[in-house]
This record gives structure tokens, sequence and C-alpha cells, in this order.
């Protein structure tokens, strides 16, 4: 794992962005195409300004959510409302989306065909995750009820359920975060440095993030 330690978050999100487009590009110019798997929560919004403004071969670009909440896109917990928000405007617009969410009660009633959909795309140009305190990454949590399946099994989504979380969840697999040619994690602040440092020494069932840090990158600001 390499770790960047940035003088701001300002300063990271505007490096991240760049690298991201960097490495999408070079995706681009070796396969005629790209995919990105990008994170939801409070952390990449500023990220996602920032790439949104660069130009590239956005239409050669597929996006995807490293995990969704099962909520539809009109609500304030949608992943997907914010890359509407944040990051699908400007040159990014141009971009392919492949949705986590289809309208259903439960996420394994639609986990198929969301699969299907994103098997042409993998493995992953690039993914770039956030981290929660708990050391959750996507929606890889600890004590989830799918768990294993998601740390172990070879499925590309997995849906769950966790005592952390307010709804099902449905979420990319350790194995497909693991086959992106490039990983990159990005967290903010002391409490979330601790928590990485902790989870390095732990088991991915009580730290799930560990699983996919060997050959990742970390981007860390304290604020
Ligand atoms: O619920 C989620 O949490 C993690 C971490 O979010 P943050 O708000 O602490 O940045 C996020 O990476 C994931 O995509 C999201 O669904």
């Amino acid at each position: 794992m390499e770790f960047v330690e940035y003088a701001d978050s300002e300063m990271m999100m505007i490096d991240l962005a760049d690298r991201v487009a960097s490495e999408l590009r070079a995706a681009i110019t070796a396969d005629s195409r790209a995919s990105l798997a990008v994170p939801g929560g409070t952390t990449p919004g500023p990220v996602f300004d920032t790439l949104s403004a660069i130009r590239l071969d956005w239409d050669k670009v597929h996006v995807m959510l490293t995990d969704e909440r099962w909520v539809p896109e009109s609500s304030e917990r949608s992943n997907t409302g914010l890359l509407r928000r944040r990051l699908f405007t400007g040159e990014a617009a141009a971009a392919h989306y492949l949705p986590l969410y289809a309208e259903a009660e439960r996420p394994e009633e639609r986990l198929d065909a969301l699969q299907g959909a994103l098997a042409p795309h993998l493995p992953l140009s690039v993914v770039l995750l956030g981290m929660g305190a708990d050391m959750h990454t996507a929606s890889i949590f600890p004590g989830a009820d799918q768990l294993d399946a998601a740390l172990n099994g070879d499925a590309t989504l997995v849906a769950m359920r966790a005592p952390g979380a307010p709804e099902p969840r449905i979420t990319l697999s350790a194995k497909v975060l693991n086959e992106a040619m490039r990983r990159h994690i990005v967290i903010i602040g002391a409490e979330k440095r601790a928590a990485l440092e902790k989870a390095q020494s732990l088991d991915p069932q009580e730290a799930p993030v560990s699983a996919i840090l060997k050959g990742a990158t970390v981007h860390w600001a304290e604020g």
C-alpha cells in the first residue's frame, strides 16, 4: 500500500482528480475505452467537481458506483443522486452510467440484471473508494449479513444488510475491487487515519478495508 499525505483536502482532491483522469486516458489509449468506479458518501464531492471539468474522451468511459444504498435516485441518501449533481455535469456529462439500483423492493430482485450490465466493463480501469471510521469500504461493512460473500465470493455484486446501515446495500465485491488496474482510497481526518492504521493488523471480517489495501494508493489529508 502506498500512503500519500497532503497539506490540505483541497489540494488532495485536485491531485486525485488529475491522477484519475490520467489513468483513464491511459486506459483509453490502450483499449479505446475505460471503466471507473467511484464512492458515494460525504467525502468525494470535491473530487467529482474537479473531475467533471477535466477534458478527456468521457464518451469512452463507463462509470459505476462502488456501492449504492437501496433507495430511489430522488432520495437524499442515493449515491446516484450525488453523481448526478457533482460528476455528470460539464465534460463528464458525456460518460455512460451503469447504475447499481433499479426499482424493486429488495436488491436481490435485480442483482442478476445489474451484474450482467457490469460484466462487459470488467476488470475496472480505475476504482476510487472511500472508507468509514468503522473500517467499511464500498458497502462491505463489519457485521454485515453477506460479509463473507463480499470478501471471499466470486460474485461481482453482493446485496447486504448491515447493523450500521439504515437501508439495504448493494456493493462491488472485494474480488472486483482487487482486480481493478488502479485502486485509490480517499480519506480525510485523524479518526479515519487511525482507523486505517488499525485495519492493517486486523482480519477483513473485523476491518473489511484491509481486504483491498494491497496495491492500493491511500490519499489522506487532515482536513
Ligand atoms: O455509505 C457509504 O460510506 C462510505 C464512506 O462514506 P463517508 O461519508 O465516510 O465518506 C462510502 O465510501 C460509500 O461509498 C458509501 O456508500
